[in-house]
């Protein structure tokens, strides 16, 4: 809630020099025109000096309109590139974006002390202020192989035994929920959607990361989403200020916004236990093994330079700001789709119940391919990030085409912008629940669905049936060695999520003609306070 508040309020202030702007504009238009129509002379000069201020002042104002405009910017400006690659100016450096996947190919394949994903994340959540000291490299190398062991072998292995759990979980939670909502007529409530997604995310998150007992540990849980509220706006206000007051500055939030520091406390007890308990397991004694990310980690920290205690909850503290975040804020938009297209629930429905929860869980979450299609496509026309492969330049680097850039840029893929490129995407602007599914898939589920044969829900193109956790027609998770090594548990988290809510509620939003997202950076971000309409249904 208060994060929407603090992004709102950040917007105004920059809204504010709006009319700075405008001013700005209209003396540098006169500096344009003097120099156009005269030519340099000794008078000019004079004015030259007098205005060139405000063309910087201009620059500066551009850039900053950025952070409550960024998406719109960066649409503009890929519609005048021509495919080519383009910049955007923003308050703290010039963004590079490409927009093609030879180029996306050649940041993929540049080395990580030239284009650095982990210096960009530094950059986005200051680890050092937000996360209690955290200092990561901005080359990972082999040194992140835990990790990505953890969660994309590990994780992903053990989805059939986590889902029916997380779901168990997730179950409660919705009617808990559910309760304490206003109830506006009879068994009909109302409250904001956001919160609920959020919280069962985290939740889900929080099993399969730190395990069942801090998962259902509501203290843990509000400080886990609070952490991450804090850290966006510490993080935020110390990417506006001068350098020099980082420290100061981020000790003075860090000190008042600790929802960071109790939830690093909790970690650091568990992770120090389950130490403990492996050394007494070695000494003979039976503690079972845990299955969750904790675990883990421990299992596949380097042998020559075992991870210790710190870096492991540094590192699971990271992976769950991102994770949290985002996989809420996707499924929140998803949500949003399916109330603005009701028909498509009874569909969702129907293939749920005719596959049943536990073939689901067998498959580890990988089928629903109708459910699949309807996530790919509300995140292929609303992505949350208008940037993908975002990565800091160390070192200067040139594309195949020429186009250089700088240490302290970044360069991107634009993932908002192509995926509603029309020489790409057939009808690219239109909602197609089964775009990405195959012919003979549809084919079988018109044989259980009703009314599936009309053309409102047929496929625009054959040919481009593809998952959503597929990597290669799309840039949701990013490129080739970086990419989301969590993608396969997102996908089922937000398969449960959805299907839980749609076979156990009837939801509708309250106004469906409220505005529903605002743009902050790159990112367009759900209200908080939207608000639904809930029931429980009847056969639930
Ligand atoms: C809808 C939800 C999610 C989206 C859209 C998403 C998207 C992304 C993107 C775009 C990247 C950057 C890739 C690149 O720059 O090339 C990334 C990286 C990453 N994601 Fe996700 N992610 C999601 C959920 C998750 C979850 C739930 C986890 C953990 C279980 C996770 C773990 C990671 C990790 C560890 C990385 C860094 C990979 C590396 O450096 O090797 N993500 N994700």
């Amino acid at each position: 809630m208060f994060t929407a508040w603090v992004l709102n309020h950040l917007a105004q202030a920059a809204l504010l020099g709006g009319s700075c702007m405008l001013a700005t504009i209209a003396l540098s238009t006169l500096l344009d025109a003097v120099l156009k129509n005269n030519g340099p002379s000794k008078g000019n000069d004079f004015l030259l000096v007098i205005l060139s201020p405000l063309v910087y002042l201009k620059a500066r104002i551009k850039a900053l309109s950025f952070l409550v405009q960024g998406p719109a910017i960066i649409q503009a400006a890929y519609e005048k590139s021509n495919g080519a690659p383009f910049s955007v100016a923003t308050p703290s450096n010039t963004i590079v974006l490409v927009s093609d996947w030879k180029r996306i190919k050649e940041i993929d394949a540049a080395p990580e002390g030239t284009l650095s994903l982990l210096a960009a994340a530094k950059e986005v959540l200051q680890p050092k202020h937000t996360m209690s000291d955290f200092t990561w490299n901005d080359k990972r190398g082999s040194d992140g192989a835990p990790l990505q062991m953890t969660l994309r072998s590990r994780l992903a292995g053990y989805l059939p035994s986590l889902l029916p759990r997380i779901r168990q979980d997730l179950c409660a939670l919705f009617d808990q929920r559910l309760d304490t909502l206003a109830e506006v007529a009879n068994g009909v409530r109302q409250g904001a959607i956001f919160p609920i997604i959020l919280g069962a995310v985290a939740q889900s998150n929080a099993h399969a990361f730190f395990g069942p007992e801090l998962a259902r540990d509501p203290k843990f849980l509000t400080a886990g989403i609070k952490m991450i509220e804090h850290t966006l706006i510490i993080a935020e206000i110390l990417r506006m200020v001068p350098s020099v007051f980082s420290t100061p500055l981020g000790k003075f939030l860090s000190d008042r916004l600790d929802s960071g520091k109790v939830m690093t406390e909790a970690l650091t007890r568990e992770v120090s236990q389950r130490f403990r308990d492996r050394e007494l397991r070695k000494e003979g004694h039976e503690i079972p093994e845990q299955n969750d990310c904790i675990e883990w980690i421990m299992d596949h920290s380097p042998r020559h330079k075992p991870w210790g205690v710190t870096r492991i909850v540094h590192e699971l503290i990271a992976v769950w700001f991102g994770s949290v975040h985002i996989a809420s804020t996707t499924a929140c938009a998803a949500i949003f789709d399916l109330c603005d297209h009701p028909e498509f629930v009874d569909i969702l429905r129907q293939e749920v119940s005719h596959t049943g929860w536990e073939a689901f869980d067998k498959s580890g979450g990988q089928i629903l391919p109708l459910m699949d299609s309807f996530m790919k496509e509300s995140a292929r026309l609303n992505p949350i990030e208008s940037v993908s492969s975002r990565r800091k330049v160390l070192r200067p680097f040139g594309f195949s085409d020429g186009t250089m850039v700088q240490p302290g840029d970044w360069v991107c893929s634009a993932p908002r912008a192509m995926n509603r490129n029309p020489n790409t995407w057939s009808k690219a602007d239109e909602f197609h629940i089964f775009r990405f599914v195959k012919p003979e898939i549809l084919q079988h589920a018109q044989t259980y669905i009703e009314g599936l044969s009309s053309e409102k829900f047929m496929i625009p193109e054959a040919g481009k049936s593809s998952s959503y956790t597929d990597l290669t027609d799309w840039q949701q998770w990013g490129t080739g060695k970086a990419s989301c090594t969590g993608r396969w548990y997102a996908s089922a988290a937000i398969k449960i999520i959805l299907g839980v809510l749609i076979t156990r509620y009837d939801i509708k939003l309250v106004n469906p003609t409220a505005k529903r997202y605002f743009s902050w950076r790159t990112f367009i971000y759900p209200y908080q306070s939207t608000q639904i309409l809930m029931k429980q249904r009847n056969n639930s």
